[in-house]
């Protein structure tokens, strides 16, 4: 089979070779001799092998020769005319069961003859049938011939037609030659590119391994992270809560802020509108006052003029009444007179002269008898005067009682609008301090209240001025310190929670911290501690003297007030059981302040502290003491004040050489709610910070400080890691930082006083203080986590 294609010639093949006419007529009898049809399309030649086309013509023949198919039975009766079977019947021989078995020949002549005949007939037959198949072919010869003549001009015009597609087709090839160029440039290019891509390929597969292990250690770290996320989920869904409160609290809040805005607003127009009208009832006041002592002074007048008018009248009374009385004797006398003249006129003759005698006397009394008469008329006129004078001053006086009742409402009035006034300023105020603490408590921030405590008597007598002043501006007022240079450099100014200056009591500083020491009967970490230089006031805050309710420190009224909460909230359905413990942290050793009998026995305990994964701490072997009332921890507080170690040093006549660890652990179940909240109260009394040269210890005290000196500089290492945020807090440096991880690095409200001494030798240590508690005041040390549970059955 011949096939041409118009396919690209193979590489290698010579391209432009020139075609030989021989070639062509070649390439053309091919195609006619094989009955190839070509077609055009496109450029590329499909060919059609028409061999099929004789197998088919022959076997059209076979069809047009039926009789053939029976050739192969006649030839066993001579019908069969193929060669074979036509030699076989010329080839027979007549065989008798004898030599001269005439007969038997001659029946098997007679039967060859028939075969004879039939072979004959089926010859005739079959040459018929050839003859005219001969016919039928001659005329398909013919027709195949006339369609040849007409597939040649085909052909002739497909040539043609080829001709100009193999035009095409070379310039097609040179143009796909050099694309083909251009595609082996590119596919160098590739080579390149991809020799370039292996290498990449090579540095990535090591970066893979290379990341392979870092995916391995961040699939750990994945692990813990989820461990935290979980953990941060749990945190969060407290927060949520925590928020939502908040929230409600807070729209509350607003509501109550936008009332007290409001009346606030219009408190204060009233109080401008009192302020008016106080300052004209002043003015009013003033005058009226001094009518009010004009007209008392008058009243008096008038009182003394009544008193001297009824003085008066009850003379005259008495004038009248001695003058009736006298009228009355004289008109006894005169009747008597008259009696006795008559008598006399009647009996005897008594001498003219006695009677004229008697009747002068009886003229004269008759005559005092009238001007008895006419002053005691005189006396009742001015009586009547006195009284209308002195109704006159009643009525005075009742009117001047009626104004004065009348400005004694208004003060009244005024005052209890000052009363409410301020009362609206307390609540005020109270709204601002929550709202602060609530700020705080989500920016988790540390607290910084500064203390400064008075100069003592000693340190006065230099006359030296204090070496801390406190700016007075509204907006400083109470938060801010100022450290002043003797030699009048520059001022030091400090911002912190609050400022509490040498008048303010203990009763004030506790006031600002009764709501952080609150929060731990809800359930917070709380931790409050007292940092400063020796003598600065520490134990003076956080203890103080218990003895005196006046002089008790944060401790003591810490737990007064939890142990009173804790009482109040037994109405609501909780109870609480709480447990305190005291240890002391010296020479970096902890020692048991409530431990039985010597502290810590003869024999060394060790005390170590652990923390758990929820932020719980615990000190092994430490004594834990329940406690219900605050007679129970004041006992405590005492037996651990004996147990503390404390010496003299030249700074302080009782220093605290250790620092001074108070825990109070607060368990509250609710049985109503079957809610159960954990707290802890951590109350901290550090060792003061000093300077060798100032404390002058030697042997035992330089040890101990330099051992207080170090943990507080730990303290320090640990704020500057926090507030820089380092992925390493050095809290394992002493046992004080460790102790305090949870407070500093978790999730407690921690509240740090700092304690200032006034007295200008102490500027030094002041400012290094203030400084560092300015850093505490940076730390954000996350939000605090309030612990409760619904946990009753299972716990
Ligand atoms: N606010 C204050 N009002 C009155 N007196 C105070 C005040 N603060 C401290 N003091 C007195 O100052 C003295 C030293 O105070 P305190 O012992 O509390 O200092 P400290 O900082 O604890 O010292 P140390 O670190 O050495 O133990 C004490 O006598 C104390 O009574």
């Amino acid at each position: 089979m011949a096939t041409y294609s118009s396919r690209k010639p193979a590489w290698g093949q010579k391209e432009n070779q020139q075609e030989t006419p021989a070639d062509k007529k070649r390439k053309m009898v091919v195609s006619g001799a094989s009955g190839l049809k070509v077609r055009s399309h496109r450029g590329v030649l499909s060919v059609v092998n028409l061999r099929a086309e004789g197998n088919a013509v022959r076997k059209s023949l076979e069809a047009a020769n039926p009789s053939k198919a029976g050739m192969a039975a006649v030839a066993g009766d001579g019908s069969s005319t193929s060669p074979d079977c036509v030699d076989a019947l010329l080839n027979l021989k007549m065989v008798g069961k004898t030599k001269f078995d005439f007969k038997g020949k001659s029946e098997q002549m007679m039967d060859y003859i028939k075969k004879l005949r039939t072979c004959i007939r089926a010859f005739q037959e079959l040459d018929r049938n050839h003859t005219q198949e001969k016919l039928e072919q001659l005329k398909q010869i013919e027709a195949q011939r006339l369609s040849r003549v007409e597939s040649e001009t085909q052909m002739r015009n497909q040539y043609l037609q080829l001709e100009s597609g193999y035009g095409e087709l070379k310039a097609l090839y040179s143009q796909l030659q050099q694309e083909l160029n251009q595609e082996q440039a590119a596919k160098q290019a590739l080579v390149r590119v991809e020799e370039k891509h292996v290498e990449t390929i090579q540095s990535r597969e090591k970066d893979i391994t290379m990341l392979n292990g870092q995916i391995e250690k961040l699939q750990s770290d994945l692990i813990s992270s989820n461990k935290q996320v979980s953990v941060l989920q749990d945190i969060n869904k407290r927060l949520q809560e925590y928020n939502t409160s908040l929230q409600q609290y807070n729209s509350k809040l607003q509501v109550d802020a936008s009332n007290a805005a409001e009346a606030m607003s219009r408190t204060q127009k009233e109080k401008a509108a009192i302020m008016e009208n106080l300052s004209t009832l002043r003015g009013s006041t003033t005058s009226l006052n001094a009518q009010l002592a004009a007209t008392k002074a008058s009243l008096q007048d008038k009182i003394q003029q009544h008193k001297d008018a009824v003085e008066e009248a009850s003379r005259l009374r008495m004038d009248i009444q001695r003058c009736t009385e006298d009228r009355d004797q004289l008109a006894s006398q005169v009747s008597s007179f008259e009696a006795e003249n008559a008598m006399y006129k009647e009996c005897t003759g008594k001498s003219v002269a006695e009677i004229k005698l008697i009747s002068n006397k009886a003229l004269a009394l008759e005559e005092s008898y009238t001007t008895a008469n006419e002053r005691i008329k005189s006396l009742r006129q001015q009586l009547e005067i006195t009284q209308h004078k002195l109704e006159v001053a009643e009525s005075q006086l009742e009117l001047s009682r009626g104004e004065s009742a009348t400005q004694g409402m208004k003060y009244a009035e005024i005052s209890e609008r000052l009363v409410e006034t301020e009362r609206k300023v307390k609540e005020g105020e109270m709204l601002r301090r929550k709202l602060h603490n609530t700020i705080l408590e989500l920016k988790g921030n540390i607290r910084v209240f500064c203390r400064v405590r008075p100069l003592m008597v000693e340190e006065d007598e230099g006359n030296e001025s204090p070496s801390v002043q406190f700016p007075s501006s509204t907006d400083l007022e109470g938060r801010a310190i100022e450290l002043v240079q003797p030699s009048g450099g520059p001022k030091h100014c400090f911002q912190f929670d609050k400022v509490f200056g040498p008048d303010v009591k203990q009763a004030g500083v506790f006031e600002e911290i009764s709501q952080l020491v609150q929060s731990a009967l809800d359930g917070y970490k709380v931790c409050i501690f007292a940092y400063g230089q020796t003598g600065s006031g520490k134990t003076h805050t956080m203890i103080g003297n218990p003895e005196i309710p006046d002089e008790g420190g944060v401790i003591p009224r810490s737990l007064e007030q939890v142990f009173e909460s804790s009482q109040a909230l037994i109405a609501q359905g909780w109870k609480f059981c709480m447990q305190a413990s005291m240890l002391e942290i010296y020479n970096e050793t902890i020692r048991d302040l409530l431990a039985k009998g010597p502290v810590n026995g003869d024999v060394k305990q060790m005390y170590v502290v652990k923390h758990d994964p929820s932020g719980n701490t615990s000190v092994s072997d430490l004594t834990l003491v329940e406690v219900a009332t605050w007679k129970e921890v004041s006992n405590l507080l005492h037996r651990a004040s004996q147990s503390r170690s404390t010496s003299k040093t030249l700074m302080n006549e009782q220093s605290s050489r250790s620092h001074c660890v108070f825990t109070l652990r607060i368990s509250g179940v609710n049985e109503g709610t079957e809610q159960a909240v954990h707290g802890v109260l951590n109350l901290i009394d550090l060792a003061g910070s000093e300077r060798l040269s100032r404390s002058g210890a030697t042997g035992d005290r330089l040890k101990e400080t330099q051992a207080i000196n170090k943990s507080l500089a730990s303290l320090g290492d640990v704020i500057m890691a926090i507030a820089n945020k380092d992925p390493h807090v050095p809290f394992r440096n002493s046992k004080l930082t460790y102790l305090l991880q949870p407070c500093l690095g978790g999730d407690s409200k921690t509240l740090m006083f700092v304690n200032i001494s006034p007295d200008m030798k102490s500027l030094n240590e002041s400012l290094c203080s203030l400084r560092f508690a300015a850093k505490v005041n940076a730390c954000e040390i996350g939000v605090p986590h309030r612990q409760t549970s619904l946990s009753i059955r299972s716990s």
